[in-house]
């Protein structure tokens, strides 16, 4: 399979560089007369399977409101996934894993190996136990022709204590895995398929070296508070390698198909816009 990199700077090119999450609340399936149940798991996001694939370009499930309903909820991810890239789409599995080495190649087997049920783009992953124990899922993505997003700068305020840390080398803990992230990608052509999740929430990062040669996924649009026409400041001339993610605010306008696909192409459109400058 073409390298994920390659994958995701075409689909951007394409389709604009919007990501939609698919995150199933518990408010959510009420707010669209849904029971909170692994039906109204089921039927909330076959409609945004339906509405949504043939035109966004990335879409990122968040396993966790899956999981909630045991294997009842991760079947219903599974459906997802598949149908979402049958239709075009790319899919980042939002399931934020990091563990030894050992454990990790597990994961990476899990999301990353083609023939897995949950075989997904991409995978997010959480590089806390050191950047190394992620090598076996980067090896397997390799291989695979996937990609992953490693949280560098995330979107909440509490990682800021773990994620701004100065090391010993007076660098920060970020700037260190973004530094291995520009590595992996190095040489890559159109762009890396190894990516840095870095919140659109967090203000100027020009203290930071964004230029890793791969993806930036950002989330924090929408309900977190950041607006697409922040991206510019926040990430700078980075900011064409920007996959911004919505969840809540694109999916809030459910469960009418028209109303989801509006909102999403006003975030693509607001997105292209400030991309563009
Ligand atoms: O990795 C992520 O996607 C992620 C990283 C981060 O720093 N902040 C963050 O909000 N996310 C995820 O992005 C989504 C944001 O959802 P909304 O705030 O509803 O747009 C959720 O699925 C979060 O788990």
């Amino acid at each position: 399979m073409t390298a994920f990199g390659a994958r995701l700077r075409a689909a951007m090119d394409e389709r604009g560089p919007l990501c939609v999450g698919i995150d199933p609340h518990a408010s959510l399936l009420a707010a669209w007369g849904l029971e909170d149940d692994v039906d109204g798991l089921e039927t909330f996001t076959r409609t945004v399977v339906e509405a949504l694939a043939g035109t966004v370009a990335v879409f990122k499930p968040q396993s966790a409101f899956f999981e909630r309903f045991g294997s009842r909820g991760v079947a219903v991810l599974e459906r997802a996934v598949a149908d979402l890239r049958a239709a075009g789409g790319l899919v980042v599995m939002d399931a934020k894993r990091g563990d030894i080495g050992s454990t990790m190649a597990a994961y990476a087997q899990t999301y990353l190996r083609p023939d897995s049920p949950l075989f997904s783009d991409a995978l997010t992953v959480s590089p806390y136990l050191g950047y190394g124990s992620l090598k076996p899922a980067v090896d397997l993505a390799r291989e695979s022709g996937a990609g992953l997003f490693v949280l560098a700068l995330t979107s909440n305020p509490e990682g800021a204590e773990v994620q701004r840390a100065v090391r010993e080398d007076g660098r920060t803990v970020a700037a260190t895995m973004l530094a291995h992230l520009a590595a992996e990608n190095a040489g890559e052509t159109p762009m890396g398929s190894f990516g840095a999740v870095v919140g659109a929430t967090l203000g100027d990062l020009s203290s930071f070296d964004l230029d890793i040669d791969g993806p930036l996924l950002a989330p924090g649009i929408g309900a977190q508070g950041a607006t697409p026409a922040d991206l510019p400041a926040v990430f700078g001339a980075a900011v064409r390698n920007v996959v911004p993610n919505v969840s809540r605010a694109v999916l809030r306008h459910g469960p009418d198909a028209a109303a989801l696909r509006g909102a999403a192409e006003r975030y693509a459109d607001e997105v292209r816009a400030a991309v563009a400058g």
